[in-house]
């Protein structure tokens, strides 16, 4: 394959965007290859500008789950977009979207909308720590929820379970009151709140982490926190900006059956346009200004373009439940497939798969926390991604992430993928 212009370009981009890119993992630097520059993507196909097809596993990184440029999620947007783009005054079809969230979710009363998963984490977090007059918040190992100051944090040394700042430019004194804990493990937790639980204003978890690779929660393990934070009177946030709508329409709650005190939302709510949301009990999202004293505004929060194009993405997967049985099915048949090639070829290699998310691990064992990931042979996983991406398969660029697929995944695309996986496999 040839990248020559994709090259041209990215050497342009870097001259005005840090690291050429928009946003970090884009880069393609954990698997030590130039980004490739896309030009239009087509149902589960993304077509680079050197006219490189690929069939795309990374789908945005989640919000395409009807696949690329599909009629039906585009349907009336070109109407909306020349009645107006925003309005900075409400509209109506905000309050539809509210209403179909709500509708989803019996967990959740009333929700706000805003730009990003990394907005709603961060509002989420504030307005939990307003209701409660808390300030200590709870996260795990191996989950992201942005790239909001206080959970921008690792595992502090030793046992020592106050977070530390994982980049330069967040002081510590913003993370001080972040505490880390190990992903899947209950008892930490317990003897976390046993010491502090009266300090703690809320725990934010993704119930799959799907930023470690896909490492799914133990339903123990989710109904436990849920537990705790009623025991101790904390805020037991999910962070379902990849999950939510994508596990079942219901998201992690409805196939857990844990509810979750507040919800945060991204991606798939937004069908492809800049979008987030958080919600919850009516009691806890009454914090929030204008009604209560916890301040968050965002000038295209609830935007007509992304709530129409968000809309039409839920209304389809709403009407059409179906989707979700067809993608968990697809993704069952590449789970297969991809352990035969494994165990045939003898690679040092496990895949995981819960519902339509599946990962390709580069080490051997079970994976429930970070502690257990962090080994993966990431060199590997590069030659695989660049072996992969030469046959027109197109990965997420890093070992740490899950593959994303649509309804537009064919089973034709899911064997082609298998086939060539195997070819890639051998010749790692
Ligand atoms: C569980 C979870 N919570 C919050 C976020 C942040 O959402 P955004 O701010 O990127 O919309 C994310 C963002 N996901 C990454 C990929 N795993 C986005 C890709 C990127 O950073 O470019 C997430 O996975």
């Amino acid at each position: 394959m040839k990248h020559n212009k994709s090259s041209e370009i990215f050497n342009e981009a870097k001259k005005y965007i840090p690291g050429g890119v928009n946003s970090p993992v884009r880069a393609f630097r954990s698997v030590g290859l130039d980004p490739i520059f896309i030009e239009r993507g087509e149902g589960a196909k993304i077509y680079d500008v050197d006219g490189n097809e690929y069939i795309d596993y990374i789908c945005s990184w989640g919000p395409l789950i009807l696949g690329h440029s599909n009629e039906k999620v585009l349907e009336g947007i070109d109407e909306v977009l020349r009645r107006g783009t925003s309005y900075g005054v409400p509209t109506e079809i905000e309050v539809k979207m509210a209403k179909l969230i709500v509708e989803a979710y019996p967990s959740i009363d009333m929700v706000r909308m805003v730009n990003s998963g990394t907005e709603a984490t961060m509002s989420a977090l504030r307005v939990a720590r307003g209701y409660t007059g808390r300030n200590k918040i709870l996260k795990f190992e191996g989950c992201y929820h942005g790239h909001s100051d206080s959970l921008l944090v690792k595992s502090g040394s030793g046992t020592l379970t106050f977070g530390v700042p994982t980049s330069p430019g967040v002081p510590a004194d913003t993370v001080k009151d972040t505490l880390v804990s190990r992903y899947n493990d209950l008892d930490a937790v317990k003897k976390i709140f046993e010491e502090q639980g009266e300090e703690i204003a809320a725990i934010i978890v993704e119930p799959v982490g799907g930023n470690m690779g896909v490492v799914p929660g133990k339903k123990a393990f989710l109904q436990g926190l849920r537990d705790i934070c009623d025991e101790y009177g904390a805020v037991l946030i999910f962070d379902e900006v990849i999950t939510g709508f994508r596990l079942a329409y219901g998201g992690a709650q409805e196939v857990y059956g844990v509810e979750a005190h507040m919800t945060c939302f991204g991606k798939i709510i937004g069908g492809g346009l800049p979008v987030g949301a958080y919600g919850g009990k009516k009691e806890i999202m009454d914090m929030v200004s204008p009604v209560g004293p916890v301040y968050q505004a965002g000038t295209l929060s609830g935007n007509p373009l992304a709530m129409h194009m968000g809309y039409n993405n839920l209304r389809i997967l709403k009407d059409n439940p179906q989707i979700y049985e067809g993608i968990e099915a697809k993704a069952k048949r590449l789970e297969d497939g991809f352990r035969k090639n494994i165990h045939e070829l003898n690679i040092s290699a496990e895949v995981v798969r819960f519902k339509g998310m599946v990962c390709v691990f580069f080490a051997e064992g079970e994976f429930h926390s970070y502690d257990d990931v962090k080994n993966c042979d990431t060199d590997m996983y590069s030659r695989y991604f660049k072996g992969m991406l030469e046959r027109g398969v197109l990965l997420p660029p890093a070992q740490f992430e899950g593959m994303f697929l649509s309804s537009e995944h064919t089973i034709e695309h899911i064997e082609e993928t298998i086939k060539i996986q195997y070819d890639v496999l051998r010749e790692l």
